[in-house]
């Protein structure tokens, strides 16, 4: 099998299939190594892996209507790995009813959170983080994985805010506690779980592409291979991807005997499919692409959450951000002591609690714009706690910050070609805060604000960006249905040999941060594929 490309779909997918050794397979990955870079293994930096940076695709969005027109960067990882190498290494799985939605569109049961729950524990390895600190009260044991393959684990660092985070939830009753926001009903403040092992970050790179399964004789990594198009290999069949390594170089191809896996994101998976000639037929036509496939869906109806940051200066000189943001010498500390113990406060990712909460129900957003959540225990905005401002704090001064986002808009955007070079980056309009609704889901975190209901929504405007979880260029949807890009089994509508696993054949964008449910569906596609290639439709093979 070929397997474009890898990301973080793309090396589940690589080692499951590569546990039989009568299975060859080939990761194909447009960017480079994942080694050796501090700001992508150092959890504390991981706001400093992207943007612009060399493992950064470095996309910008279209002008965003719903942001005053403002064009903002949009960062997907370019890199071994892909997002889970860059991330701010959040886990979290979103809620049942998420995936129960997944399952009744699909009419498919299998991705019903209840039978996804055995491949979040493929996926996971919960580990106790390293200040080795007790844990009860922290999170639910029964809801995780503790012999899984990807590292998760609760905050190694003590903060200062935690204690006053967790008074508010025995303050105001609209900040319940929450013990485990993983167990399917997030609803509630609780410990946030991050992607980290050991002080360092824990990506699908460093853990399913770890040396013990990198080494297997039948698989290979090729870095740098860019994909420019999949192939025609027969009648509505393509088993055959062409490469290259840059704009100028020679173009290669391949051929797989059994299938390619396209695994490039929401955002380079329907940039492939569409320079492919897959996708609305009579838009490639115009672009001088051979339409060879016609599925409307492609890149339309795509969604992400809507985040907006916000700080607010506090009596305190204990913030950790700015203290060594300040202080080059503290920050040279702070490292040596991350290299020398893996201890310190550069173990965890900048943030130690999440809140997933509901605008409240008797809110006329909804009699307005009817209710966007996938059910009623599912979170319509997300608020997450740090101890500092992140990135660039001013030169003086001790924050507090809380970042919201909306993580069930109803507002949709597209990713279109500009051309018909595979080089050129594709328009991306993920239309943020575009309806109304957003707003409503927004304000309400706010409502002690002095100003205006107008001068909040100017304000919203003009400083909410893309909350970096774009999903659903290549839907999943019923056999049979009219709309979508793939079958439940994710093979793509209509042809063989071509089957999508990453977080653009999700059907609706999830109430939590992604990566989670990558793992999710890429563990469970890749029991999906061993059972196709057995030939034993019936059994999981494993
Ligand atoms: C900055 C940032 C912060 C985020 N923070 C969080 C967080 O804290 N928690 C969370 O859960 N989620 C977070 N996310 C989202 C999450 O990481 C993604 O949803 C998830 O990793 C997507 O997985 P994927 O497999 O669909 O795509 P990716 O992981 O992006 O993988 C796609 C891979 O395909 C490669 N590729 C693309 N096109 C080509 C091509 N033409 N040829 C060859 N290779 C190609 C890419 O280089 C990449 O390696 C964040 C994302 C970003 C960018």
């Amino acid at each position: 099998a070929i397997i474009e490309d890898g990301g973080t779909a793309g090396n589940v997918v690589a080692n499951r299939l590569s546990e039989n050794p009568d299975h060859s397979v080939l990761v194909l990955e447009a960017g480079g190594s994942n080694a050796g870079v501090l700001d992508i293994i150092v959890p504390f930096f991981g706001p400093l892996a992207t943007p612009n940076t060399p493992q950064d695709w470095n996309y910008t969005t279209a002008p965003q209507v719903g942001l005053n027109g403002r064009s903002v960067p949009y960062p997907r990882g370019f890199v071994l790995g892909g997002s889970s190498s860059v991330n701010y290494l959040v886990y979290s799985r979103g809620s049942k009813e998420d995936f129960d939605r997944f399952a009744k569109v699909t009419e498919d049961e299998g991705w019903s959170w209840d039978r996804l729950i055995p491949y979040q524990r493929k996926n996971e390895r919960f580990s106790p983080p390293v200040d080795g600190h007790n844990t009860t009260g922290q999170f639910n044991p029964a809801v995780h994985g503790f012999h899984g393959i990807n590292t998760v684990s609760l905050a190694g660092f003590p903060s200062p805010i935690d204690s006053r985070v967790f008074q508010t939830t025995t303050e105001l009753e609209e900040f319940p506690f929450n013990l485990d926001y993983n167990s399917g009903l997030p609803i509630g403040v609780g410990w946030a779980q991050s992607t980290i092992k050991n002080g360092s970050r824990s990506s699908s790179a460093t853990s399913y592409l770890a040396a013990e399964f990198v080494n297997r004789p039948n698989l290979h990594v090729l870095l740098h291979a860019r994909v420019t198009r999949v192939l025609p290999s027969g009648l509505n069949a393509f088993h055959r991807v062409e490469f290259a390594q840059d704009t100028k170089g020679p173009r290669y191809t391949l051929t797989a005997k059994k299938e390619i896996i396209l695994s490039a994101g929401t955002v380079g998976t329907a940039s492939i499919l569409m320079h492919s000639g897959i996708g609305n037929s009579s838009t490639l036509s115009a672009l001088g692409i051979q339409p060879l496939h016609d599925l409307p869906c492609v890149g339309q109806e795509i969604s992400d959450h809507d985040l907006l940051g916000l700080g607010w200066l506090v009596n305190s000189n204990s913030t950790t951000f700015e203290t060594a943001a300040h202080n080059a010498t503290l920050a040279a500390e702070q490292l040596a002591q991350w290299n020398n113990s893996r201890t310190g406060p550069l173990v965890d990712n900048p943030l130690s609690q999440i809140a997933w909460l509901r605008v409240p129900d008797n809110s006329s957003a909804f009699q307005q714009a009817g209710d966007s959540a996938a059910g009623p225990n599912s979170p319509h905005y997300e608020l997450i706690f740090a101890n500092g401002l992140l990135l660039d704090p001013p030169p003086t001064g001790n924050f507090f910050s809380i970042a919201a986002l909306v993580v069930s808009p109803t507002s949709r955007g597209s990713i279109t070609l500009s051309n018909n070079d595979p080089f050129s980056p594709p328009i991306l309009n993920p239309s943020l805060l575009a309806p109304a609704w957003e707003n409503y889901i927004i304000a309400p975190a706010y409502v002690n604000s002095s100003m205006t209901d107008a001068e909040l929504d100017e304000f919203i405007r003009q400083n909410t960006g893309p909350g970096l979880h774009l999903a659903g260029s290549a839907k999943m949807s019923a056999k049979g249905a009219d709309d979508g890009v793939v079958d439940p089994d994710l093979i793509v509508k209509g042809l063989s040999g071509l089957r999508i696993v990453d977080l653009s054949v999700a059907p609706f964008i999830i109430s939590a941060h992604t990566q989670a449910a990558v793992y999710m569906i890429a563990e469970r596609d890749a029991d999906l594929i061993k059972q196709s290639w057995a030939g034993n439709k019936g059994k999981l093979v494993s």
